[in-house]
């Protein structure tokens, strides 16, 4: 008998179909639900995926830019290789400078789409999370001043809280349209909410 975790993974339809798809995780159906609805990403777009591993969102983007575009995907932990040769990875903590630079060079300084679907170390504690995630949604923001293209896109996952109303401000300054929404392949019990910015007002 497995943990109770094991179990509710194994009932999860987006987890079979995970499977049965090839995808390399469950949240490869977030993005494409996602993308589905807001069209965030297009063929031949630069493509930079925050918090990328094990790669499911990056799968994703490889379909969707084509042979012409490109996807840098960025991580603490390492990812299985893609065979796909428009894929770059960088291992690092996205919110040093150092790991930014190197970014921008691989990028050669512009992305035309931002996806983070970083989720920062669970303390257990809502609040405590909650502010993680602002500080990493922050860091997500001031990348996207320094790389977006005029009217770029950008998807960011949130946890919920008390300063997900001033993020959600500062983006609608940032952006011409400004959604917030949870896709149906997100778990109802948890508190991430995907924030889409579509048009960049550089
Ligand atoms: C939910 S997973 C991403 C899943 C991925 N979108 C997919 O579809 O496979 C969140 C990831 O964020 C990464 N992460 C969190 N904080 C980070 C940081 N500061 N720099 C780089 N990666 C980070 C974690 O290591 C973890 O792999």
């Amino acid at each position: 008998m497995g943990s109770k975790w094991q179990v509710e993974k194994k009932k999860d339809p987006y987890y079979k179909r995970a499977k049965g798809e090839d995808y390399r995780s469950r949240a490869s159906f977030k993005l494409l639900q996602l993308d589905k609805k807001y069209k965030i990403i297009k063929k031949g777009s630069a493509v930079l995926d925050l918090g990328a591993t094990p790669g499911g969102w990056s799968q994703i983007a490889l379909e969707k830019v084509g042979e012409e575009g490109i996807v840098l995907g960025v991580d603490l932990q390492k990812i299985k290789p893609f065979p796909e040769k428009n894929f770059h990875f960088i291992r690092g903590d996205f919110t040093k400078k150092e790991v930014q630079e190197k970014m921008i060079d691989i990028m050669d300084g512009k992305a035309d789409v931002i996806i983070s679907d970083a989720s920062p170390s669970l303390s257990g504690i809502k609040d405590v999370d909650h502010l993680r995630s602002i500080d990493l949604a922050n860091s997500v923001i001031s990348i996207a001043d320094n790389i977006l293209e005029n009217n770029g896109n950008i998807l960011i996952k949130v946890f919920q809280g008390e300063e997900f109303k001033n993020l959600i401000e500062e983006l609608r300054k940032k952006f011409k349209v400004l959604k917030t929404t949870k896709p149906s392949s997100s778990r109802k019990k948890s508190s991430e909410m995907y924030v889409i910015g579509l048009k960049y007002k550089r």
